[in-house]
């Protein structure tokens, strides 16, 4: 006899913040559900059998009423690695558990950094709208860039994301600097080329190319402000694939403004999307995707089937295979 599916508490099944058919196919071969909506209009029916919150991309938020309103709730399981988005301690002090989705995000994390810093280096924006738009006329001095290959790239948070991003630079002859908060093994460091900075600002000086991959916790937040956008060489471009607060985008602002750096690249702000009148949008040195690191495919497969493996595991009361607990 077929078991029992568990309830389970989703955004949507489509729309801005749903999920793809094909993910909710998954979701559906292992859970019965019920959308956020659904939960809205009749919460009494709905919410004593939930067992299990699915977030997408930050959806449904999971905010302390609603995690109240769901007596039988075992796991928020929240797609992506990052976990800044949930109160840890407040979740697992109603007896319920948090998992993330590390190690699947970050083939696509690290090849979006990668696009990012190819896209700003080599103008291809700029030079997009420049062949698609007949009434503009090419101005070669416009689209002139900056040699990738051979420049000086700097990782800050040299976790797993961070190391592929080391692992395709080699591949463009890069030299590579990282700085983390603990060191890589000798074997590691040396299978890509790369040198430990232990100090932020010594990394800062010297990289052509800056990609910020740090976890956002109280440390990290506002890590890069006037005083270190001040380090940076003015040819260097800042790329941010981790969280807007990580940089203060005030600095930010200035220092592109006033030609303190060259460039930045940014999959992350804060908050997303900007308000459609913020100046970092102005800026013709700026080029802002809106968080799509992790949007392929492959990967969005991938998370949704580890959401679910750690879900089930919620469910049958076993130890979850990425629990987020804070150290
Ligand atoms: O944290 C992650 O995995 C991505 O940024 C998506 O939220």
């Amino acid at each position: 006899m077929e078991e029992e599916k568990a309830w389970a508490l989703v955004s949507e099944l489509g729309g801005d913040h749903g999920y793809l058919e094909e993910m909710a196919d998954i979701l559906k071969q292992h859970f019965q559900l019920v959308c956020y909506r659904e939960l809205l209009q009749n919460p009494a029916l709905h919410g004593p059998k939930i067992q299990v919150l699915f977030m997408w991309k930050y959806f449904p938020a999971a905010e302390p009423w609603l995690l109240r309103s769901l007596p039988s709730l075992k796991v928020v399981a929240s797609g992506g690695v990052g976990t800044d988005h949930l109160d840890v301690p407040f979740i697992n002090s109603l007896g319920v558990k948090v998992a993330n989705t590390p190690g699947v995000v970050s083939d696509a994390s690290a090849d979006l950094a990668m696009g990012l810093l190819l896209a700003s280096a080599r103008k291809i924006l700029d030079a997009h709208r420049i062949a698609v738009d007949p009434k503009t006329v090419h101005i070669p001095q416009s689209l002139m860039g900056v040699e990738v290959t051979g420049s000086t790239l700097g990782i800050v948070g040299m976790g797993e994301i961070g190391y592929k991003i080391a692992q395709r630079s080699k591949g463009f002859e890069m030299k590579i600097l990282y700085h983390n908060r603990t060191r890589r093994s000798v074997g590691d460091e040396q299978a890509v080329g790369a040198g430990y900075c232990r100090s932020l600002d010594d990394l800062l000086r010297r990289s052509d190319f800056v990609v910020i991959v740090v976890k956002l916790t109280s440390d990290t937040t506002g890590l890069i402000g006037h005083r270190e956008l001040s380090l940076m060489k003015p040819t260097a471009t800042l790329v941010n694939i981790s969280r807007g607060q990580v940089v203060d985008q005030d600095a930010l602002v200035e220092a592109l403004q006033s030609g303190r750096i060259r460039a930045a690249a940014l999959d992350v702000t804060h908050p997303e999307p900007l308000p459609r009148d913020h100046p970092l949008l102005g800026l013709p040195n700026v080029l802002i995707t809106p968080h799509i690191g992790i949007s392929t495919y492959d990967t969005a497969r991938a998370i949704v089937e580890k959401m679910v493996e750690n879900a089930l595991a919620a469910v049958k009361g076993l130890p979850l295979p990425n629990e987020v607990k804070l150290q």
